[in-house]
């Protein structure tokens, strides 16, 4: 493909086949993403569509193998382009000596002759400018035009003409004729430099994708039947035991078991502090352990692997579509037939009106219009900002699910964080419990301990957590256990009615509630303090509390001084939630919402007209996540929250957002200046070249320059700071 019409042309030949739900191709990335139905059409019917189209399709390969294709592709490009420009340096001295200003570079004589000149054109016409021609032809065949038609004609008129007079020659002798060779084969030769400089540029802007599949680990040292054995790291299992020494990278996910050290995780997460671990906490793949030895279990391997994911998602999101792409396609689509037909103005007039007669003079001027009205800067100036804002997210531990994604969120007004685990901690603790008297205290808190052993709440884990190392063991059978979302748990153990959770849970029960001065004490200060009822009567409290992230508080202020509303939104208590919100700098929450109201409220925001960003790592999240007009789930929280966020913070903490936002505000100011530029470097370069003031091989020159400039300006995001 050469350009972005070329693009367009396959995606609208492959979306119009029966079956095929939708088909996306990338240009800078030279694939493209078809949806289909197996039971309407076959892979390979896709692909034959393609050749059918005047291209090639290869099923979709690893990036590292897609990187040898990228190699060989630009030593042959470096070839082509050496043999053109020493063909073309005979030619350009001779149309140098045409100049008075170059007459001190004395080119002899034989320079000028008409047959050699012909003998060093043909072959950087027909063989090096062999793929114009071939792409040409099946733009034509496929009813379309593109870049190619362009140059192909361009050069074609040159060549011809200067041929006709060549020939000419023969009768009319040697000195009279006027040869216009240099124009095909300087302009050929300018169009390869471009394309060389082009395709080098594109490769830097996958940096970020190299890099990351870099990381893979290629081996790991596995227990096997107690004895350490080196294994290539596809041969690793879940559920084996693997060692890894002080410094080495870490091969698969895992848990470990064994030993404790700190590991460095930037390179997925961009957090750039070591985290600790010890037994029972999580490792992941490639990242690189710290000064301590560790036995980890593995439990994720291969495709499974966390790095694996991310490499998935960053390549589908490079290789995606922005929605203000359909402009520059829109635009390349029509640009050809209108070029070409103001080249035939172009000629037309000079060749009539302004110099009668004057043939040659009216050709160039029409392919200087030809060539600079070329609309390759266009269709590039999108895709490589995605990929280049893309990958430099990706390094930042931001992963942008698709272009799409990254050119939205700068819209953002609200944001909604979840309190539990995203603005908090998660890792809830129970600090203090009372039980009422006329209760027997450890007979109380070890029938709570018992139901809540049963729920996978975080609250009920750390009140579980708390009451064990109290000493506490739970009782033996629990006959009935009901989790009742964002009111609590009920259960009936050793025949006793046990309600544990909020005030409203015990008052649908009738319970009867104490003073509660303490309690609500305890809430001002932050902790999220659960009731208990047991048989009906109130017979005490437990409080627990979570911590905010340290980064917190300056994540959303950084937040606020971007303009956005920041609000806290939780299933927990006014008070509690209030106090936490303070910690944090909030101003608005949004306390006591059912899990399934946390949807509800993005919408009454979405209603008000707001473009809502929500915040969460939990399962309940994850319809608010689906619903809000962009969804961000923690690295560190659930897979259901991933699967349903638009966008992973692999950092785990708030920092990341006010960086997402900073860098889908970066961005799409990038593509808007490229489209800016390509289309203005067109609609200056038009009258110009119709005006004469362009020799076809400057118009040459300045396209591929064009081209250059664009996606260097796209790479400048790579440099995006924090
Ligand atoms: N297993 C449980 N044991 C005791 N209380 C519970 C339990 N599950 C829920 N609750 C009560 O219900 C309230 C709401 O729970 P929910 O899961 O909706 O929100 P949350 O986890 O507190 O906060 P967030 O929405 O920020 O995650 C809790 O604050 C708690 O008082
Ligand atoms: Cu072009
Ligand atoms: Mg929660």
């Amino acid at each position: 493909m050469t350009c972005a019409s070329c693009a367009a042309r396959i995606e609208k030949g492959l979306s119009r086949l029966e079956g095929v739900t939708s088909a996306s191709v990338n240009l800078t990335m030279e694939t493209a993403r078809v949806e289909y139905n197996e039971a309407v059409i076959a892979v390979g019917d896709v692909m034959s569509k393609v050749d059918q189209l005047g291209f090639h399709a290869e099923l979709h390969k690893e990036m590292s193998q897609l990187g040898d294709q990228r190699e060989s592709g630009l030593r042959k490009l470096k070839l082509r382009l050496l043999v053109s420009a020493l063909l073309s340096l005979p030619l350009l001295l001779a149309m140098a000596d045409h100049f008075a200003f170059a007459s001190f570079l004395h080119i002899p004589g034989w320079f000028m002759n008409p047959w050699l000149q012909l003998g060093l054109a043909t072959p950087v016409q027909f063989v090096i400018g062999a793929p114009f021609y071939i792409g040409a032809y099946k733009a034509l065949r496929g009813r379309s035009a593109n870049m190619d038609v362009l140059v192909a004609i361009g050069t074609s008129a040159a060549y011809f003409y200067s041929l006709v007079e060549t020939l000419s020659s023969l009768s009319m002798g040697m000195h009279s004729v006027e040869l216009y060779y240099e124009t095909s084969a300087l302009l050929i030769t300018f169009l390869l430099l471009g394309k060389l400089l082009e395709a080098l540029a594109k490769g830097r802007s996958s940096q970020a994708i190299s890099a990351l599949i870099g990381l893979a680990p290629k081996q790991a040292v596995v227990i096997r039947e107690g004895i350490e054995v080196r294994l290539p790291i596809d041969e690793v299992q879940p559920g084996d035991f693997v060692a890894i020494k002080p410094g080495e990278k870490i091969p698969v996910d895992g848990t470990v078991l064994e030993g404790s050290s700190s590991v460095d995780e930037s390179m997925l997460t961009g957090e750039s502090f070591p985290v600790q671990k010890q037994a029972g906490d999580p490792l992941i793949g490639a990242t690189i352990n710290g000064n301590g030895q560790l036995v980890m279990r593995a439990t994720k391997v291969g495709k499974e692997t966390v790095l694996a994911s991310i490499i998935r998602i960053v390549e589908e999101a490079q290789g995606s579509k922005a929605p203000i792409q359909r402009i520059a396609d829109v635009i390349s689509g029509i640009f050809v037939p209108i070029v070409i037909g103001i080249a035939a103005v172009t000629f037309l007039v000079w060749y009539f009106a302004l110099e009668p007669g004057a043939f040659p003079e009216a050709l160039r001027k029409a392919i200087a219009v030809l060539v600079i009205a070329c609309p390759c800067a266009l269709g590039l100036a999108t895709p490589t900002s995605i990929m280049a804002g893309s990958g430099r997210a990706a390094e930042l531990g931001i992963l942008f699910k698709g272009g799409e994604h990254l050119e939205r969120a700068h819209l953002i007004d609200a944001v909604l964080l979840d309190k539990t685990g995203t603005v908090t901690e998660g890792k809830p603790k129970l600090t203090r419990y009372q039980v009422e008297p006329g209760f027997e205290q450890d007979e109380v808190l070890r029938l709570v301990l018992t139901a809540e052993s049963s729920s996978e709440h975080p609250l009920g884990e750390a009140i579980v957590a708390g009451l064990r190392e109290q000493g506490l063991e739970r009782a033996a059978e629990v006959e009935t256990f009901a989790a009742i979302p964002g009111f609590g748990i009920e259960a009936r153990i050793e025949g006793k009615e046990l309600l544990v959770g909020t005030r409203r849970l015990l008052a649908q029960h009738r319970v009867e509630l104490a003073d509660l001065s303490s309690i609500e004490q305890l809430e001002n200060e932050g902790h999220t303090v659960v009731l208990a009822a047991v048989d009906g009567v109130y017979a005490g409290f437990l409080a627990v509390a979570d911590r905010i992230k340290p980064t917190s508080r300056a994540a959303v202020e950084a937040l606020q001084a971007l303009g956005l509303e920041v609000v806290l939104i939780t299933g927990d208590n006014a008070s509690t939630a209030r106090a936490i919100a303070e910690q944090a700098g909030i101003r608005t929450v949004l306390a006591e919402v059912l899990p399934e109201g946390k949807a509800e409220e993005v919408k009454k925001l979405q209603a008000r007209g707001l473009k809502v960003a929500m915040i969460g790592d939990g399962i309940n999240d994850a319809p608010a996540l689906a619903t809000a007009d962009i969804g961000m789930a923690m690295g560190t929280g659930t897979d259901v929250a991933i699967e349903a966020a638009d966008i992973t913070l692999m950092r785990g903490d708030l920092s990341s957002i006010p960086e997402a936002i900073a860098l889908s505000r970066k961005t799409l100011s990038n593509i808007k200046q490229n489209l800016f530029w390509a289309l203005a470097y067109n609609a200056v370069g038009i009258p110009i070249a119709a005006a004469g003031w362009l020799a076809p091989w400057v118009a040459g020159a300045a396209m591929a320059l064009s081209s250059v400039s664009v996606v260097l300006s796209a790479l400048r995001l790579q440099r995006f700071r924090k």
